[in-house]
């Protein structure tokens, strides 16, 4: 790391050039908009009006107005919704134009409404009514088209509905959405259709991703969504890191955790180029920014040098400290929140137990798989140790289980993955290595074994169930040591629609503060016979 202070803490100043480049993206898009629809469009619903060709029109004068009046600075905050007046009197066709922006303005209202979405920042680009519109809109190339279609993605969640358009439209954003709600889709769509296609100058998008599971899987679904085209994505893995000459490497795309990527930015010799990177996602953005991945998140933010990059940040939480930092670096961005802000996914059914005990735990947890077991289930707990005594303890029942935390190899850990994804392995005991952006498909119910350390590991847990819409179950055990903290799950219930009895919501609120107590070993061993 260099010496100068934290590029995330201290701010940037920006190029104006950056600006120069929108009118001739906006001809370029007219020019592909002329090419026509590709055959894919009658596959999503298209609601594409004339009028909305006028708004673009009035749209794009409207852009290049308040880009000339902007000032430097972070603006998110500034403006929300509220649309600059043109006025160019006399011009009867200004005034249509004008009268047309309105209606836009209100369609875009009642959109963002029904969807449950929330924008603030300037000129803030209209959710997209259908994947069609990508494009009608923005010249959409057929084969990514064709991928959503492959996909059996028919319609835009309400994050894609609107961060592709903010993204699209070549404006940094930062966004909240529920667990499983599609949010890489909206990051890695619009970022493959402004690279438009691949290029011999060097690394052109990074995608930061704190896990290497998340990145290993984020580079899946972006090679499926790419599928057709020649983008050369990479996944920064040990063998590539070791081994590559970076000032050689053919990439368009590079997909990795914050602390791989450091160590390339670092080399000594054949060292990684990000200056010409164009559009940076950082993928669970809160964790990227907690202080164990500050410092190599930072390095990466540093090195992504390009004045006209476009950053974004996405993630199920959005503390107050990522807004913060989001405001030192980020330029003009759009902030787009989807539901509310401290909830869980409205499709996950979440249940408290009192176990009572360590022991009683164990006893709860046997008695529920004798009840019914409901494969593919996930069970948290609080320590790659207790990871292991629990792994010990239901290892010979016969319920085909597995572990995964940190301290297994990486070749470990992939084929725990593999075989919990290909339903060899029912039930996966899980350390918090686990607790964001996995998708696992088919899982039915999180178990959270031992209770959750903040607020936001309890959503990204339970979050891993209930993707994609479907109807997921959350149970959370509690023993003494945690009931202080019930109020602030009560809290997450709440806000996520669930029914929460009286007494919880009556109880003082506590503040939580990486709550991971001292716990008795998961055993059932009486203790005379424990080593
Ligand atoms: N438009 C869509 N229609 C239907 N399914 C979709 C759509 N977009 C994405 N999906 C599917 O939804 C699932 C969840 O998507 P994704 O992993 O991107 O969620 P996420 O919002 O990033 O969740 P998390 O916060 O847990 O990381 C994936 O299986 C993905 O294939």
């Amino acid at each position: 790391m260099e010496k100068d202070t934290s590029f995330l803490l201290t701010g940037i100043k920006f190029n104006k050039k950056r600006f120069a480049g929108d009118f001739s993206r906006f001809k370029k898009r007219k020019q592909r908009n002329d090419d026509g629809p590709v055959d894919d469009l009658s596959y999503f619903k298209r609601e594409d009006t004339e009028a909305e060709k006028v708004v673009a029109s009035v749209n794009k004068k409207r852009k290049r107005k308040t880009k000339a009046e902007r000032v430097e600075g972070f603006s998110v905050f500034k403006g929300s919704d509220s649309v600059p007046v043109v006025t160019d009197e006399g011009s009867e066709q200004e005034e249509n134009n004008q009268k047309e922006l309105n209606r836009q303005n209100e369609r875009d209202l009642r959109l963002r409404k029904k969807y449950g979405i929330h924008v603030s920042g300037n000129n803030v680009p209209s959710p997209l009514q259908s994947f069609a519109e990508l494009s009608t809109r923005y010249g959409c190339e057929s084969y990514l088209l064709h991928n959503l279609v492959k996909l059996g993605f028919k319609e835009p969640t309400p994050i894609q509905r609107q961060a592709i358009p903010v993204l699209l439209s070549g404006r940094e954003c930062f966004a909240k959405a529920p667990t499983g709600s599609g949010k890489t889709l909206a990051f890695v769509y619009p970022m493959l259709m402004k690279l438009k296609q691949p290029s011999k100058d060097g690394i052109r998008a990074v995608i930061l991703c704190h896990t290497r599971e998340l990145a290993a899987q984020t580079t899946r679904e972006c090679k499926k969504m790419a599928k057709g085209s020649k983008f050369r994505i990479k996944l920064m893995t040990k063998e590539l890191l070791r081994n590559t000459d970076f000032t050689k490497l053919p990439c368009d795309i590079l997909i990795s955790t914050p602390r791989r990527l450091q160590l390339c930015i670092c080399k000594k010799k054949k060292k990684i180029d990000l200056s010409r990177v164009e559009y940076l996602v950082l993928d669970e953005s809160d964790k990227l920014f907690e202080r164990s991945l500050l410092e190599q998140t930072d390095s990466v933010v540093k090195a992504c040098s390009n004045p006209s990059i476009i950053r974004s940040l996405f993630s199920a939480t959005l503390p107050g400290f990522v807004e913060d930092v989001a405001r030192t670096v980020m330029h003009d961005a759009v902030r787009v929140i989807v539901g509310d802000k401290n909830a869980a996914s409205e499709s996950i059914k979440q249940k408290l137990i009192f176990a009572g005990s360590e022991e009683g735990k164990l006893l709860a947890l046997r008695q529920s798989f004798a009840e019914s077991l409901n494969p593919p289930m996930l069970i948290f707990v609080q320590s790659i140790e207790r990871a292991e005594e629990l792994y010990g303890e239901l290892k010979f029942d016969s319920i085909r289980v597995g572990v995964i935390h940190s301290n297994l190899s990486q070749e470990q850990r992939e084929s725990v993955i593999d075989d919990f994804r290909a339903g060899k392995t029912w039930v996966l005991i899980a350390t918090d290595v686990l607790g964001r952006g996995m998708d696992f498909k088919g899982v039915k119910c999180v178990i959270n074994y031992d209770f959750p350390d903040c607020a936001a590991s309890y959503i990204h847990r339970i979050g891993r169930s209930g993707r994609a819409g479907r109807i997921g179950e959350a149970i959370t055990f509690y023993t003494e040591h945690d009931i202080p903290y019930l109020r602030n799950i009560a809290n997450v219930m709440t806000a996520s629609g669930c029914e929460v009895p009286s007494w919880l919501i009556d109880m003082p609120k506590k503040k939580w503060k990486k709550h991971c107590p001292r716990r008795e070993s998961i055993s059932t061993k009486p203790k005379d016979q424990e080593e």
